[in-house]
């Protein structure tokens, strides 16, 4: 499997480590527009292929869009990551420009490929590489609700004071600091749900750090993260990889799926080789339903700005 990652930055180069790391792909070519950082990134990732025992070739290219013919994946990771103090939606100026060059060149060498978008106002931004590209509503994925059900599932273990790998949970809606729903009445602690354990001021308290999960880290490190997503990216690539058919809340495009149409969302799907193979709705309460509702108007408010 070819993997190209647009963007050779911190999240960029994040998934292309973690992918080579659990080698499953034959080759990742990283693209960058600044002069030689992509060809850089690359050797000293190819320069860790003997300590960290991987075969994945990984490549890099300044702005060569040839390079990146006949790959299988594409992740969009290039723009500008956001400020301490700034929201993800302020970045739409200049990443809708961005993303949406860049998604038509990446088709024009590559028309099979499927697409993950990762740059921000992420939901947003796959939205527009769906006008742009008109691919089909599998083949344009956005990164999200992966990276955020991760944090949730830190932030219940902590709460929890139990490891990660005991919990349960995920966060769907739009990848906002406002827009996340945590699923809380749903979250297990090996399938005891966390009410049993937690009170209801500490569960809210979970809910609350996790929808500020990036903004936290923005604020901590000057700029936004990169481990956690370059890993959450790479779990999606290996799933369309090994047709795992497994389960992450993604940005898809709906089509009636949760009521809602002609938006771009954070809902459970299954990555497998087509990339997005279905739409799973579950059942929402009636608060959980209220919620979405009003993530979604946030997700279209921001869509708006792109006319
Ligand atoms: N969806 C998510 O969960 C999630 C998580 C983390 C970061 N992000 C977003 O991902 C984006 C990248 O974040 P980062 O921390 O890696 O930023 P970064 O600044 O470290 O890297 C971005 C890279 O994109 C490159 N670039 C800019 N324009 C380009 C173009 N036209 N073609 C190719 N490359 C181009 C830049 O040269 C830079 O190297 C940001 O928009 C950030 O908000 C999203
Ligand atoms: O917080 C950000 O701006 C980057 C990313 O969306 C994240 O959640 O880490």
């Amino acid at each position: 499997m070819k993997v190209t990652v647009v963007g050779a930055g911190a999240v960029g180069a994040s998934c292309a480590e973690y992918i080579a790391i659990k080698n499953f792909a034959s080759e990742v070519m990283l693209i960058d527009i600044k002069e030689g950082f992509a060809e850089g990134k690359a050797m000293d990732l190819m320069q860790c292929a003997s300590l960290n025992g991987f075969d994945t070739k990984i490549t890099g290219v300044t702005n060569d869009y040839s390079k990146t013919a006949g790959s299988d994946v594409a992740v969009i990771t290039s723009g500008i990551p956001r400020k301490p103090g700034m929201t993800r939606e302020e970045l739409i100026g200049i990443n809708a420009g961005i993303v949406k060059s860049v998604a038509t060149s990446l088709i024009e060498h590559s028309p099979n490929v499927i697409i993950i978008v990762v740059s921000n106002p992420m939901d947003t931004m796959a939205y527009l590489a769906h006008k742009a590209t008109g691919l089909p509503k599998n083949r344009i994925i956005g990164m999200g609700g992966a990276l955020d059900s991760a944090r949730f599932k830190f932030r219940l273990a902590e709460a929890l004071g139990c490891p990660a790998s005991d919990v349960d949970g995920m966060v769907i809606g739009g990848h906002s600091d406002t827009g996340m729903v945590p699923l809380i009445g749903k979250a297990a602690r090996n399938s005891v749900k966390v009410s049993e354990f937690l009170s209801e001021e500490r569960m809210q308290q979970v809910v609350e750090d996790t929808k500020v999960g990036g903004a936290t880290l923005t604020k901590l490190l000057g700029t936004s993260a990169w481990y956690a997503p370059g890993a959450a990216v790479s779990a999606m690539v290996q799933a369309i990889a090994l047709d795992s058919k497994k389960m992450f809340p993604c940005s898809a495009l709906l089509d009636g799926e949760y009521g809602l149409t002609d938006i771009s969302i954070g809902v459970p799907c299954i990555i497998g080789k087509n990339g997005i193979e279905k739409i799973v709705e579950i059942e929402l309460s009636e608060a959980e339903k209220a919620k979405i509702e009003e993530s979604a108007e946030g997700v279209k408010k921001t869509n708006a700005l792109l006319n």
